[in-house]
This record gives C-alpha cells, sequence and structure tokens, in this order.
C-alpha cells in the first residue's frame, strides 16, 4: 500500500476512563453540593444559638471549601483522556527529515557526575537520524573544564560507539546501560559482532577511566565567574580512528557567560543560551531539550516525533511533542512516587484537551514556537527584530534563513563566527531585549517550563503527549526523602509564583484558550493551596475529637452518608486511576503517604516563599538535585524503607502532625467507650485513624526503627514537645 496515505499518527480516547470520570463528577459533585448544604445550614445554627464554639466549626468548613475548589478545577483533568500512537515505519525518506538540535544541560560535575552526563551526550548522538541532520549542544552552566574535557572524550569514544550501533542496530544506545547487560545488549552470538563488541567495550573503559581521573576535582573547577566558552568538537582535536567526521553529528560544547551579579535565570538561561548559539551553527528547525541525567533509551524518539511534524494536518498547530520521564532506578516500591505517575496521568487528561505542559525536558519543540511567529514575521523591521532577539545581526539573519551555517563547511569556525558566538553567549545579552520576557524561555520563575508551556497555550500553540511502550528517555528518579521534598518545594514554589503574578492563568488562560486547559493550569499552579485544608483537617477535628466537640454529623444522621460517600468516592476514584494505569494498590498507598508529606512540608514552604518573593523578602535558588548518590542511600530506597536524614525543617511538621492526631486517636477512642458518644464523634476518630494507619511509617521511623535511617531523637523530641503544645493549649481555639 501507498505509505503515504496512511496516517503517522493515531489519537484514541480512553473511553472506559473517560466514562468512570463522568459518573464519577456528577455522583461526587451532586454529594459535595449537599454537604455545603448541610455546612451552610449548620453554620446558620450556630451562628444562632452559640452552642458549639465557632472558629473550628469555620476551619472545617473552609478547608472544605478549599478543597472542593482545587477538585473542581482537577475534574478538567479528567474530562477527556486519550492516548496516541505512531507509526515511524511510514516517515518518507531520511532525505525528507527535518535537522534536529538536541539541547542538554548540566550545571556541576561534583552534583552531576560526567560519566553520568556524557552517556546521555552519546546516547543523543547516536540517535537514529541521519548525522547529518542532527546535532547536540551541552551547555555547562559550572564552566568546568571537567565537562570540557569529558566532552572532547566522548567525541573520541562516540566515533566508536555510533558506527557499533549502527552496523548492528543497537536499541539501547546509552553505553552505559549496554554494558552493564541487559537483555538490549544480546544482539548476536556471532564471532563478528563479539569481537566488535570487545573492542568497543575496552575502549568504553578507557573512556571510563579517563573521565574518573578528571573528575577528582570536580567540586573545585566550577566557576561562577568566567567569560564564555564555545568548542565545535572536530578531528582537529587530533585523535584518529573510528569513524570520520561525517558519520557523526556535531557535538558542541557551550558555557555561557557567568559574572557575580548577573541573573543567570538557571535553566531557562541555559536553553536560551543554546537557542541562540546553536541558531549560528547548526539552525535546526526542531530541538529535543534533554537533562544531563536522562539519556536516549529507544533511539527512535526523533522519528516517532517527526510522525506529528511530519504530518500536514496537525504539525502547523503543534509546539511541541513531549514524552514522559520515565525513570531508571526506580524501586519496585517507589516509596517517594519518584515515577510521577500522577503527572503522567494528567498528561493524558491533558493531551485529550489542547495538550500537556512542557514537563522540563524529553520534548522536541519547534523554533517558531519558541521564537514567537508574530516575532519573525518576514516583514519586521530590523530594529523591532533587535528590540527582541537582541544585536546580534548573525542571530537574526539566522531567523530567516534555514541553512545551517558552519557546519557545512566542514565544522571551521570563522573567527568572526566564534566571537558572534561569545556575543550570544554572555551574560548580559538578555538585557534590553526580550529574551527570558516574551522570547525564548520564559525567566521569572524556576518553573521555566510551566510558564513557558502556559504562555505558548495562549498564544493558540497545541502538544501532544507520546507514551511509548519502550520508554524513550530514561532518567535518575530521586531516591531520599530530602531529595524529593526539596525538589517538590522547587517545583511548588515556581509554580505558586506562576499563580500570584500576572499569569496566573485562571484570569490570563479563559480569554486566551480554551476553558478547561485554563483549569487545567490554574489546578496546577495552586496546588500548593492543598496546604491550607490539609493542615485545617489534620488539625482541627483531632483537638475537638479530645474536648468533645462534634464538626460532622451523627452516625445515624442522613447527612453522615454524603460525607461517607464523598471521602471514599475520592479514595477509590484514585485507586482505580492507579489501577487504570496499570499500576498495583502499592502505588496508590505511596502515591497517597506522598500526596500527605507533600501537602504537610513542601505545600507549606512553597506557599510561605512564594508569598516572601511576591513582596521581595527572598531571592529564587535552584537547589540542583543530587544524582550521584551513596550506596547506603540506594538499597534503604530499593527494599522501601523510608530515609528521615533530611533537615529537621522538614521533618518535623511531619511528625508533629502525626503525633497530634495519633495521641487524639488514642485518647479520643477512650472518651467515646467512656461517655458513650460512639454515635456523635466518630467520623472525628476515623479521620485521625485514616492518617494514623495510612503513615504507619512515620511512626515506626520514630519509635520502631534503630538503623541510621531513622526519625532523629532530637525531631522526634521536638516534634512531641509542639504536639504536646498543641494539644494542651489548642482549646484557645475554642474561645469563640
Ligand atoms: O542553573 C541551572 C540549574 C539547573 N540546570 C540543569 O537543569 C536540569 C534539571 O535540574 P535538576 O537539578 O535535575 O532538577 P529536577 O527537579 O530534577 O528537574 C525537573 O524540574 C525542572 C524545573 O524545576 C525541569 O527543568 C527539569 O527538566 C525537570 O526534570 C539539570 O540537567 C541541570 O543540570 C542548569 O543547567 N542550570
Ligand atoms: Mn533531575
Amino acid at each position: 500500500m501507498d505509505n503515504t496515505s496512511l496516517p503517522l499518527n493515531q489519537c484514541r480516547i480512553l473511553k472506559t476512563d473517560l466514562i468512570i470520570n463522568r459518573l464519577y463528577i456528577l455522583l461526587n459533585g451532586v454529594s459535595i453540593l449537599a454537604l455545603f448544604y448541610y455546612r451552610a445550614t449548620n453554620l446558620l445554627t450556630i451562628l444562632l444559638t452559640r452552642e458549639t464554639p465557632l472558629i473550628p466549626y469555620l476551619v472545617v468548613f473552609v478547608s472544605e471549601i478549599v478543597l472542593t475548589g482545587l477538585w473542581v478545577l482537577h475534574q478538567a483533568y479528567r474530562w477527556r483522556p486519550v492516548k496516541r500512537t505512531v507509526y515511524p515505519e511510514r516517515l518518507p525518506g531520511d532525505e525528507k527529515l527535518p535537522a534536529v538540535d538536541v539541547f542538554i544541560c548540566t550545571a556541576d560535575p561534583s552534583k552531576e557526575p560526567s560519566l553520568g552526563v556524557m552517556n546521555t551526550v552519546i546516547s543523543a548522538m547516536a540517535l537514529e537520524y541521519p548525522p547529518d541532520k542532527l546535532s547536540v549542544y551541552l551547555s555547562d552552566d559550572g564552566g568546568s573544564w571537567v565537562t570540557l574535557e569529558a566532552m572532547r572524550e566522548s567525541w573520541k569514544f562516540a566515533k566508536w560507539w555510533i558506527p557499533f550501533c549502527r552496523k548492528y542496530n543497537v536499541k539501547n544506545r546509552c553505553p552505559e546501560a549496554f554494558f552493564s547487560g541487559g537483555a538490549d545488549n544480546l544482539i548476536s552470538s556471532n564471532s563478528e559482532f563479539l569481537n566488535d563488541k570487545n573492542e568497543v567495550e575496552k575502549r568504553y573503559q578507557e573512556f571510563n577511566q579517563n573521565l574518573e581521573k578528571n573528575s577528582v576535582n570536580a567540586k573545585s573547577s566550577v566557576s561562577r565567574n568566567h567569560s564564555a566558552t564555545v568548542e565545535v568538537m572536530s578531528d582537529a582535536t587530533g585523535n584518529v580512528g573510528g569513524a570520520t567526521q561525517k558519520e557523526m553529528p556535531l557535538l558542541v560544547y557551550v558555557s555561557r557567560e557567568k559574572r557575580p551579579g548577573h541573573a543567570h535565570h538557571f535553566k531557562g538561561g541555559a536553553l536560551n543560551t543554546l537557542l541562540r548559539v546553536s541558531a549560528v551553527i547548526s539552525n535546526a528547525p526542531y530541538f529535543l531539550v534533554l537533562d544531563c541525567d536522562m539519556y536516549c533509551g529507544d533511539p527512535t524518539s526523533a522519528r516517532q516525533a517527526m510522525c506529528f511534524y511530519l504530518d500536514p494536518k496537525i504539525a502547523p498547530k503543534i509546539a511541541w511533542v513531549q514524552y514522559p520521564q520515565k525513570f531508571r532506578n526506580t524501586s519496585p516500591y517507589d516509596i517517594y512516587s519518584g515515577r510521577l505517575h500522577p503527572i503522567w496521568r494528567e498528561g493524558q487528561g491533558l493531551d485529550g484537551l489542547t495538550g500537556p505542559t512542557i514537563y522540563g525536558c524529553n520534548f522536541f519543540m519547534t523554533r517558531e514556537a519558541i521564537y514567537g511567529t508574530d516575532k519573525i514575521q518576514k516583514d519586521r523591521d530590523l530594529s523591532l527584530l533587535k528590540k527582541s532577539f537582541g544585536v546580534s545581526n548573525e542571530f537574526i539573519k539566522s531567523i530567516h534563513n534555514n541553512k545551517p551555517n558552519v557546519w557545512s563547511d566542514g565544522g571551521k569556525v570563522s573567527d568572526e563566527l566564534q566571537k558572534e558566538i561569545q556575543l550570544l553567549a554572555s551574560s548580559t545579552y538578555c538585557n534590553g531585549s526580550e529574551w527570558g520576557l516574551e522570547v525564548g524561555y520564559i525567566y521569572f520563575t524556576v518553573v521555566e517550563d510551566s510558564i513557558t508551556s502556559l504562555i505558548l497555550h495562549c498564544k493558540g500553540w497545541i502538544s501532544v503527549l507520546i507514551d511509548p511502550v519502550k520508554p524513550c528517555f530514561l532518567g535518575a528518579c530521586t531516591t531520599s526523602l530530602n531529595d524529593m521534598l526539596v525538589q517538590q518545594t522547587r517545583w511548588s514554589f515556581g509554580l505558586m509564583q506562576i499563580g500570584l503574578s500576572r499569569f496566573c492563568p485562571i484570569l490570563y488562560g479563559p480569554v486566551r484558550m480554551s476553558i478547561l486547559q485554563s483549569l487545567c493550569y490554574t489546578a496546577l499552579v495552586f496546588d500548593a493551596l492543598y496546604v491550607i485544608p490539609f493542615y485545617g483537617l489534620a488539625l482541627m477535628p483531632p483537638i475537638c475529637l479530645l474536648y468533645n466537640i462534634p464538626l460532622y454529623p451523627k452516625v445515624s444522621d442522613p447527612y453522615f452518608v454524603v460525607f461517607a460517600f464523598i471521602f471514599l468516592s475520592s479514595q477509590l476514584k484514585h485507586v482505580q486511576e492507579v489501577f487504570s494505569y496499570g499500576d498495583s494498590w502499592r502505588t496508590s498507598l505511596y502515591e497517597l503517604r506522598v500526596w500527605m508529606m507533600k501537602s504537610s512540608v513542601c505545600y507549606l514552604y512553597a506557599v510561605i516563599n512564594a508569598i516572601a518573593d511576591k513582596f521581595g523578602t527572598t531571592e529564587a535558588n535552584f537547589s540542583l538535585t543530587n544524582k550521584d548518590i551513596e550506596e547506603e542511600q540506594t538499597r534503604w530506597y530499593q527494599q522501601g524503607i523510608y530515609n528521615y536524614q533530611a533537615s529537621p525543617g522538614l521533618i518535623v511538621p511531619l511528625c508533629t502532625l502525626y503525633l497530634i492526631n495519633l495521641a487524639s486517636f488514642i485518647i479520643g477512642i477512650a472518651k467515646i467507650v467512656l461517655n458513650q458518644t460512639g454515635d456523635q464523634m466518630l467520623v472525628q476518630a476515623i479521620l485521625p485513624l485514616f492518617g494514623v494507619i495510612m503513615n504507619y511509617n512515620l511512626l515506626e521511623g520514630m519509635f520502631l526503627r534503630m538503623d541510621k535511617g531513622r526519625v532523629s531523637i532530637f525531631v522526634t523530641l521536638l516534634s512531641i514537645a509542639i504536639s504536646a503544645i498543641y494539644l494542651y493549649f489548642g482549646s484557645v481555639l475554642f474561645i469563640y
């Protein structure tokens, strides 16, 4: 059959999920209305009779209102979940494929070990794509000679690795993953293959040793005060053997200029520098963004993405094709929910609207979208172009020039071009231009990905999510409680910054994009507001249980059913979603725990910091996620044992809330039995019990474990003290 008549991609609505979702929205929605009716009438009675104190009742009611608000927003994700399939075998021949630039960011070789970063670089170079249409750029925010030297070594090794991969059609093109075993590397048992494999393996070991020797001074090699360095790797660096330069993709090291006191804008700044520098070198119309720990597993990702970009029906509207982040180091327990499955499940819902947000990395994007269609109009004045894109003439020339610049004539970078590149990578280039404001990645928040996608969706672009069975990109997820909480706090803080800015999606979105998509963005940026109902419901019902103040309907009251239904159906809905995504009940338990940990810690700090930031009393900071993981930590993680060695500020809130609920449940149940108040107080005892059972691990951590990963005695004592004070003096809350 003629290939051109067959579709390159297909989008399937997840019908069963859709029906369950909408039914759930209806039933739960009606129940919530009933709940509000109950609360409102009860509140009126309390105001009139003043039989019970007002404050606790108000706290619980407000918690429920906020919870409902967030619930409503989140339903937009459930409206129309879809899944996509691609058919790369139907793509036209190589000569018709567009060029792709790959951008990889790294920042510090002491936290992001060179071997891992270079494996990402090499796996990207080995993508199954015509080499003359592929260019790989590494941005080194550490300006480290260790990283530069490692790039030179990578170039040499890649010259052996890439021909080997092509010759045997290797499926896993990350050398470390290939040589450390797995089914993928058993390509054949013929002697030629084995000989070649041994030869390449020997070179990989040499490469490995060279990097190791080189990395001894990784920490001191990082500099925050240096000029820009851009080096196009080539045979001129004097190495022999392996592939010829023609058979290799372009490999470029970029370290932008950094100066103390200049704003560098973290990863967003790094990516914008790469956009500019690559524009005057290879200038591909599409680019792929990777984090330094995200190697390419399946080498066909670029071809799969082209199934959208070469589909004339939707291509002109698509700004990015997003792959989910998958992780190579998750344990079967996944106690920190590091696989981020809740995010990818919601991604299916976004994909059915106008598309997923950018998830930081693993996406193919068009230059046109990130530059701005209106900014690159052919008839735009030079002065206007300079206002948008800065002063570089070479860069402005590149906008309408689809041809690559240096690569065509043998990779030579002329002195003139080198000067221009220095300008484009300088720390002041963005000043006075629209970079970071309207052009490129937007700067004002640490989640450059979310704000940039919000703005692009608002400009009318769409995006697609593609989640093939064989993961295309594999990274390292966080494997300790501390890392997870720090990372989540950064994300929530960044998102909250968006919520408090003029881009607040509930105001900025609806006139510019679909209402459902706006609701999703609003849910995303205000996720941290869960902190309000979480604290409200973790603090108020327990203390009222102690003082015998009822906040919920009696078990014999018909409204009891309403509360019970809402609680149970929400929990069951979560379990159903976990199952439908192919995970087990264990996943749903761990996800619930992580949600509770995030609500009590990350969301709290995120909201406080975002408010402080709004009033200018704090400075944004990007604490890198550690990728150099200790053995003991990995062991705990693999065995599903929580590691509570974390800064006390992160653990004390968890333990305190736990102890308050534990104590209140024990004393409360005793009181219920003594006073025969079961009918009245049962719900209030069940809530703390639920928290106590679900987070049993915390009890273990505080009182039963003796290992190094337990909750420290100091944290336990401090938490006991705070919870005792709260339970003892909490009755002041009842004065009103
Ligand atoms: O000043 C910086 C800070 C970070 N990075 C790079 O950005 C990437 C992500 O940083 P990481 O420490 O791994 O943070 P994560 O929380 O794991 O990153 C997630 O969250 C980020 C937004 O906060 C997204 O950009 C990422 O793609 C996403 O994986 C890494 O390659 C870093 O080297 C820089 O290049 N410059
Ligand atoms: Mn990361």
